[in-house]
């Protein structure tokens, strides 16, 4: 990492070491809010094998699920229950088993219009602003406690693909993503950098030999969206052996 990179490169050997300490960064996020917690959660393969320790008696007894609110920070336009659908993925591994329901807010993509993907995101950051409880975001006071995000190959984070419009977006809290450079491709909604990066933590997951070739190019500093999304506070990247760049150091 160069002198000006603010963000911290954690390494861990495997996937289940991986899980294990995103679990504990997570808890150690919810023990340092006596209050209301908000957590950001993501899609993809990535967090799944931590969504699944959450929901095991050691862990599950160590959160205080009635004040612990879980959002997502994207979603596809699909079905609730497509395996597709993030916040599906988080629900059926173990919000549903966990958490009231009162304190998972979902982007309501699966009831929603796909050919409007915008009005969707507009209720969505409607929702956020009545929790936060303003229209600005003020860096003294994040509005989540733990952002949790992933890479995609080329670069792309939450649903922020390269050289699409919604990454220059500063006003809105979530927009939508009518269309972008990946196959399937079904429309999506996403939080915008600005909202991620509203946070105490933002957590970085990425494992496997699949995600060398982007950590490397994200490491060297390219401008790509997961190199902009940084947050207010901490920017954590866990990364295990597989994923870790050949000459990081
Ligand atoms: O909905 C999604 O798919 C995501 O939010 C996306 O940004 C994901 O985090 C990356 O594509 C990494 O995906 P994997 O974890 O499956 O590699």
């Amino acid at each position: 990492m160069t002198a000006n990179d603010d963000r911290h490169v954690v390494a861990v050997a495997d996937p289940t070491e991986l899980a294990k300490a995103a679990a504990e960064r997570l808890l150690a996020r919810i023990a340092a809010n006596s209050g209301r917690v908000a957590i950001c959660l993501t899609g993809g393969s990535s967090p799944k094998q931590l969504y699944q320790l959450l929901a095991t008696d050691a862990y599950r007894s160590r959160i205080p699920w009635q004040r612990v609110h879980w959002f997502i920070g994207d979603e596809r336009f699909v079905p609730a229950d497509d395996p597709l659908n993030n916040m599906g993925m988080a629900r059926a591994t173990f919000l549903d088993r966990c958490a009231p329901a009162t304190n998972i807010h979902p982007i309501p993509t699966a009831t929603a219009d796909p050919a409007d993907p915008d009005r969707c995101a507009a209720l969505y950051e409607q929702e956020l602003r009545s929790f936060y409880g303003a229209d600005t975001l003020d860096p003294a006071h994040p509005l989540f406690d733990l952002v949790l995000m992933g890479v995609g190959p080329d670069g792309h984070t939450a649903s922020l693909f390269p050289g699409d419009p919604a990454l220059d977006a500063t006003a809105r809290w979530v927009v939508g993503v009518p269309k972008a450079n990946v196959e399937p491709f079904v429309p999506r909604v996403t939080l915008t950098l600005p909202t991620l990066a509203s946070c105490r933590e933002m957590l970085f997951e990425v494992a496997g030999g699949a995600k060398r070739a982007i950590l490397t190019r994200l490491f060297a500093g390219e401008n790509l969206p997961a190199n902009r999304a940084r947050s207010t506070g901490e920017t954590i990247w866990l990364v295990d052996r597989d994923a870790l760049p050949e000459d990081f150091g």
